[in-house]
């Protein structure tokens, strides 16, 4: 039997570039190609505000950009609960705070207070899909400069890394630049749990990048079709990442 899995993609999304969308579409197809994986579900969960990175806008406006890109989506939903934290949080308590909530909802059979945010990013139809007893597993959805920055000393905690991989899983999109099988080969732990690390080449070459999203709207520059276009217009609205006056459709 297939084990039920979600896709859950934790970033910044600053902002969503149809890159992240594709992310989803290529995995889900990978996944389920092996045979080994059911995808019940794809979740977008933008990072908090106090992550501080460089020119990442509020969240409330990030939450509202994914949330309209996604009104067409069937499966890939948005979770806040990350972004409504009092704090940053670790990307390994993301991830067991989404499998934990989701397998408990799931053995309760509705039976247990979910709060509504939590409802929200669950996939539909969930007790059709897996039934009572087959525990979910939530994986982490990234780039490969995402598992690349494992390495970055002091960024990543050894034993994050090992729950990470060892108790959910990486499913990991190629990028330009960044040799996966070297990388993981030269990482302990990496080679330890390889089995759990799903590499996904995409070979349709895409190097679409918030930031290179970003600099195009400093410049106004046309990002059309390099991001939704009701994301565009949301930019346009209220004036974001330097597009002030500037066309951009
Ligand atoms: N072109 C791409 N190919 C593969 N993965 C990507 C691509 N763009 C983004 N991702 C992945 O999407 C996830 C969310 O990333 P994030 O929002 O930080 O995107 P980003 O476009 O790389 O951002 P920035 O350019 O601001 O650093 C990360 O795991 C990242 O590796
Ligand atoms: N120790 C950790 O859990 C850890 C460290 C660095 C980045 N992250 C996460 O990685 C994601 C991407 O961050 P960057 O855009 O800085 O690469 C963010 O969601 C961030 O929260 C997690």
């Amino acid at each position: 039997m297939r084990t039920p899995v979600i896709l859950l993609a934790s970033g910044c999304f600053n902002p969503l570039t149809n890159m992240h969308l594709r992310m989803f579409e290529i995995a889900r197809d990978h996944l389920h190609r092996m045979g080994q994986y059911d995808v019940i579900g794809g979740v977008i969960s933008p990072v908090h505000d106090a992550y501080g990175k460089k020119e990442l806008i509020s969240a409330t406006h990030r939450l509202n950009m994914i949330k309209l890109a996604l009104q067409d989506n069937d499966w890939v939903k948005l979770s806040d609960w990350e972004a409504k934290q009092e704090s940053w949080t670790r990307t390994r308590q993301i991830l067991q705070h989404h499998q934990n909530v989701i397998n408990a909802y799931l053995k309760s059979e509705n039976n247990i207070n979910v709060n509504e945010a939590d409802l929200n990013w669950m996939p539909d139809n969930i007790h059709k899909q897996c039934g009572t007893n087959r525990g979910v597993v939530v994986k982490l959805l990234c780039g490969a400069d995402l598992l690349e920055s494992f390495g970055t000393p002091g960024l990543w905690a050894d034993e994050d890394i090992e729950a990470i991989v060892g108790e959910h899983g990486l499913v990991v999109i190629t990028r330009l630049n960044v040799n996966l099988p070297e990388f993981i080969y030269n990482s302990d732990i990496l080679t330890k749990y390889l089995a759990n690390i799903m590499i996904v080449t995409e070979f349709i070459r895409n190097e679409i990048s918030s930031t290179k999203i970003r600099r195009a709207l400093r410049r106004s520059e046309s990002v059309k079709y390099l991001i939704p276009d009701k994301v565009i217009d949301y930019i346009n609205k209220y004036s974001l990442y330097g597009s002030q006056n500037t066309k951009i459709f």
